[in-house]
């Protein structure tokens, strides 16, 4: 899963590829060396336990930490792709027996929005076979069957722009299809002010 953000570009940046994102530090993952992301990290390997309402505020909270850092890099003209974002916050949590997907959405409301969300759909089954799959904390293939219907649910949300990658592919595809995705989004972002996630989702 990948959000990707665009506000203007810099003067001599010739739009999106995926060495000039990470060159100019565009590419972000949830933080695991701040206070809050220590105990996430820990959580996640096992190493400690957290009371589930309480690591879900938290991996919120990792988000809101790096608002302003995303804000700033924004106004300097570098396009952001982050891994994850709220989306993943919302699909893991409510795969947890007793979480509405609205309570678990509301943290996360008015984060920057991203312009576009690129869900990489792979079947639980091929992701298991995949490296490193199984060491840490949710990485069973039950949990993540109800993750990805967790999913399926938050991309009806009309409010999102929201595309399916097929990760199923050869590496240079899934490459194509992610560049092709993401120019599309960064020239109709252009100059538009930033949107808050969720606001007009749960109003009512
Ligand atoms: N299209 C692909 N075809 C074959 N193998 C792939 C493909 N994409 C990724 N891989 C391999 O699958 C493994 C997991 O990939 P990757 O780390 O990108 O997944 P991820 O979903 O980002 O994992 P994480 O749970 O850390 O977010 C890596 O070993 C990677 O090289
Ligand atoms: C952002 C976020 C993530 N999670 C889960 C999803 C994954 O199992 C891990 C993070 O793994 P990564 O490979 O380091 O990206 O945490 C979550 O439960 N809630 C969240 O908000």
């Amino acid at each position: 899963m990948l959000s990707v953000f665009h506000r203007r570009s810099l003067k001599f940046s010739s739009g999106f590829n995926v060495s000039d994102v990470l060159s100019r530090g565009g590419f972000l993952h949830a933080d695991r060396t701040t206070t809050i992301g220590q105990l996430i990290g820990a959580y996640l390997e096992n190493k400690s336990d957290l009371e589930d309402h309480t690591v879900h505020l938290l991996f919120s909270a990792n988000r809101w930490e790096m608002v302003p850092l995303m804000k700033k890099k924004l106004e300097q003209g570098i396009t952001l792709v982050v891994d994850r974002y709220a989306f993943s916050g919302v699909a893991f949590t409510s795969a947890k027996p007793g979480f509405r997907l609205d309570w678990c959405m509301q943290p996360d409301v008015g984060l920057p929005k991203p312009d576009l969300v690129m869900f990489l759909q792979l079947n639980p089954a091929e992701a298991a076979l995949r490296g490193q799959f199984g060491q840490e904390r949710y990485e069973t293939s039950v949990f993540q069957r109800t993750v990805q219907q967790r999913f399926e649910q938050l991309m009806k949300d009309q409010t999102v722009n929201w595309q399916v990658i097929d990760a199923a592919q050869n590496i240079e595809n899934v490459h194509k299809d992610i560049t092709a995705h993401s120019l599309n989004a960064i020239n109709k972002a252009q100059n538009l002010p930033l949107g808050e996630l969720w606001s007009e989702t749960l109003q009512n």
